[in-house]
């Protein structure tokens, strides 16, 4: 005190420093002026500390993250909502060395994509075309993509398969195909396809589809007879595959029911000539594209290098979303930092295809409420994707009325804006019915196999995340 009264009291000597000067008490200052400038000095002392308190421990946390744990973020939703897509855009981003690494292990899953299609595509030929006989014969040139099929879900499958492994591969719908095949939805251990099919590649032990450039075809008939040419085989069904899909009759059948095969999951008809290429290698596009049920879960590990982020690791686990796969979903649920809940959208019309009895939405939206009800999660903030944006606004755009599967849409315009509204307020009521007042919902409409329009939105999500992960800890 002493020493401040006499420094105030005295005239800098000319060569003090800007900071003194600034600091230095008005000439004149009345006692209570001066009290009155103590007190507000001590306040924002006060406030200069906390936050400086707020950086250590901060710095702690990312320090103690570093040490012995990481941010954990685990995604859910129906079947095809898009969380394997989503888990693509992270690897696209964050490992971008593995991520193209692994490019070539998609080429097996997009050709069975190309065999094995969605039940609305041309080639999966359901039971109402045929019965009625108004749709075109099938043909027996199309009879080795069953063998193709076989070869490819033998790929992707363990060496010696468990009985729970070979379930896991041919789940069916049994609806059969113009073929007469039995429609199977194939799910693959999500943890271990890419490492069996590693496995087999490094052993010799796989066929012609692994080998790009393979000098042998079917075509030259040179390839070894223990290692049939899925690539061949599927050349010379390529013009018949072209044929039935460029079929007007088919197309006819499918705009009369409203039917864009090209725009469901794994749809790779239109890239055949590409496909067909001896050295053929997926593209980003083709991955985050390709369909394959997950069964079971995933862990995936990010770090994103960068400023006071180093070091920290991201685990994010990707789960299987059909109904027999949800009962995994809550042993992750310890110590989860943020839930990312995906959505499609554009399923307004659409039923499970475990239970054609239920629309899609209603299932979006109950399993939604069943997260934000949950105890374990109470504490945790949600992110919510809403996403296919882009089909949603196909679907629109062809007339497809919302309000007809949607009662509570009622007369508002059948577009993207209120649609976009329309679901959002949906499902942030259920979020504020269900909720503690303490956590947060983000919602973001996305377009998951779209990287351009998703890279940004991931970045903020990841920076949110990792904010709120900081401040939840700092509190405890
Ligand atoms: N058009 C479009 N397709 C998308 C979008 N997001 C994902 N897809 C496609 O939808 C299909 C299913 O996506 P997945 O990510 O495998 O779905 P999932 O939620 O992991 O499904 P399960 O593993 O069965 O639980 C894939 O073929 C994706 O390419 C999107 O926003 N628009
Ligand atoms: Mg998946």
């Amino acid at each position: 005190m002493v020493s401040v009264r006499q420094r105030s009291n005295r005239l800098p000597p000319d060569n003090l420093d800007p900071l003194t000067v600034a600091l230095r008490p008005p000439p004149g200052e009345t006692p209570d002026e001066r009290a009155a400038r103590l007190r507000e000095g001590a306040n924002a002392k006060a406030i200069s500390d906390k936050i400086d308190e707020q950086i250590r421990l901060e710095r702690e946390e990312i320090n103690q993250r570093k040490k012995n744990g990481d941010v954990k973020i685990l995604l859910l939703g129906q079947s095809e909502s898009g969380k394997s897509t989503t888990i693509k855009n992270f690897q696209m981003l964050y490992s971008p060395q593995a991520w193209r690494q692994e490019h070539i292990s998609w080429r097996a899953v997009i050709y069975l994509n190309l065999v094995l299609p969605d039940a609305k595509s041309p080639l999966f030929c359901s039971r109402p075309i045929h019965s009625r006989s108004v749709g075109p014969t099938p043909t027996p040139r199309l009879a080795p993509l069953t063998q193709v099929e076989t070869l490819l879900i033998r790929a992707l499958s363990p060496e010696n398969p468990t009985e729970s492994d070979f379930e896991a591969t041919h789940l069916g719908t049994n609806q059969p195909d113009l073929l007469g095949r039995t429609k199977a939805e194939v799910f693959v251990s999500a943890s271990r396809w890419r490492n069996t099919l590693k496995s087999k590649m490094s052993k010799g032990s796989l066929s012609s589809i692994d080998v790009p450039n393979a000098s042998t075809s079917s075509e030259s008939g040179g390839h070894p007879v223990n290692k049939p040419d899925i690539v061949g085989i599927l050349r010379t069904c390529r013009q018949d595959m072209l044929d039935l899909w460029n079929d007007p009759l088919v197309q006819n059948i499918l705009t009369k029911r409203r039917v864009r095969p090209q725009d469901s999951s794994g749809f790779f008809l239109n890239d055949i000539s590409r496909l067909m290429e001896r050295d053929y290698l997926p593209t980003d596009q083709d991955v985050l594209n390709a369909r394959l049920k997950t069964l079971g879960s995933s862990e995936h590990v990010f770090r994103v290098d960068r400023g006071s982020e180093k070091g920290i690791n991201w685990t994010v686990y990707d789960v299987g979303g059909a109904r027999n796969q949800r009962h995994v979903w809550t042993s992750f649920f310890d110590n989860v930092d943020s839930i990312i809940f995906l959505a499609p959208i554009s399923a307004f019309n659409q039923v499970l295809s475990e239970d054609p009895s239920v629309n899609r939405i209603a299932d979006s939206l109950l399993l939604f409420r069943a997260i934000c009800g949950n105890k374990l999660l109470q504490k945790v903030n949600i992110v919510l994707f809403l996403n296919k944006v882009d089909l949603l606004q196909a679907k629109l755009g062809s007339g497809i009325q919302l309000k007809k599967y949607m009662l509570s849409y009622g007369d508002k315009p059948n577009d993207l804006e209120n649609a976009c509204k329309y679901f959002k307020s949906k499902f942030g009521a259920a979020f504020r019915e269900l909720s503690d007042v303490d956590r947060e919902l983000y919602i973001h409409f996305t377009t998951m196999n779209d990287p351009k329009s998703t890279s940004s939105i991931i970045n903020n999500v990841r920076e949110m995340i990792l904010r709120k992960a900081l401040h939840k800890s700092s509190l405890i």
